[in-house]
């Protein structure tokens, strides 16, 4: 069974060297909607894939850091990404272009990572990201499951590579998730008898 989840942001980006002009040399923003799909083989103690209020966590956050933020490409103008840095406080270095396919596939490797070190303590069994979806603007989105989060072909995967500014991570519950997350710490999720 798949469960879904909806969040919304507000980001500003360059996508360098694609054919549309207006994208490719002027910051511009969206409103981007992404959604997430779960699954899982069964049913927790409450009966359900996994609680929609467990995704209002860590999950939650991550996707919160591109909120009111702009998205920059490692690869970019040095020039521009220092000059981004230093008038906007919130922002997010990417070792991918930032197009609604990279988002996608960003998205999928930090949740699947999450879920991966989570202690999920209600009975849930197997519980994983199934696909994530960006849309970029009503009418257009990118859609990434397992087979293209971990494409090579498709960008470098290493998360390690990716930096959330100090104001991005000040807002966070905790701070100090992201290097936790990597670093392979494990994350408790809450018991409710
Ligand atoms: N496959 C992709 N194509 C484009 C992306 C992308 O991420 N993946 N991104 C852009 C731009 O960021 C652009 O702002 C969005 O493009 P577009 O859909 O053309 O935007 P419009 O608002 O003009 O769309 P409408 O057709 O008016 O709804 C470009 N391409």
């Amino acid at each position: 069974m798949i469960i879904r989840k909806l969040y919304k942001f507000e980001n500003a980006h360059i996508v360098r060297k694609c054919t549309s002009r207006r994208c490719s040399r002027s910051i511009h923003g969206h409103s981007y909607k992404v959604e997430l799909f779960f699954t899982a083989p069964s049913l927790d103690r409450g009966e359900m894939v996994y609680d929609f209020g467990l995704t209002k966590g860590m999950i939650k956050d991550f996707i919160d850091a591109f909120d009111h933020a702009i998205t920059l490409w490692s690869s970019d103008d040095p020039e521009y990404l220092r000059d981004m840095k230093k008038w906007s406080e919130r922002w997010v270095e990417l070792p991918v272009n930032p197009s609604a396919e990279q988002f996608a596939r960003t998205f999928f490797l930090i949740i699947d990572r999450v879920l991966q070190q989570t202690d999920m303590v209600n009975g849930e069994s197997d519980v994983t990201i199934d696909s994530v979806i960006v849309h970029e603007t009503d009418t257009g989105y990118a859609k990434a499951d397992h087979s293209d989060a971990y494409n090579e072909e498709m960008g470098t995967t290493d998360l390690s590579k990716i930096i959330f500014s100090d104001q991005v991570k000040a807002e966070w519950k905790n701070p100090k998730m992201f290097e936790e997350l990597l670093d392979g710490k494990r994350f408790v999720n809450p018991f409710v008898a």
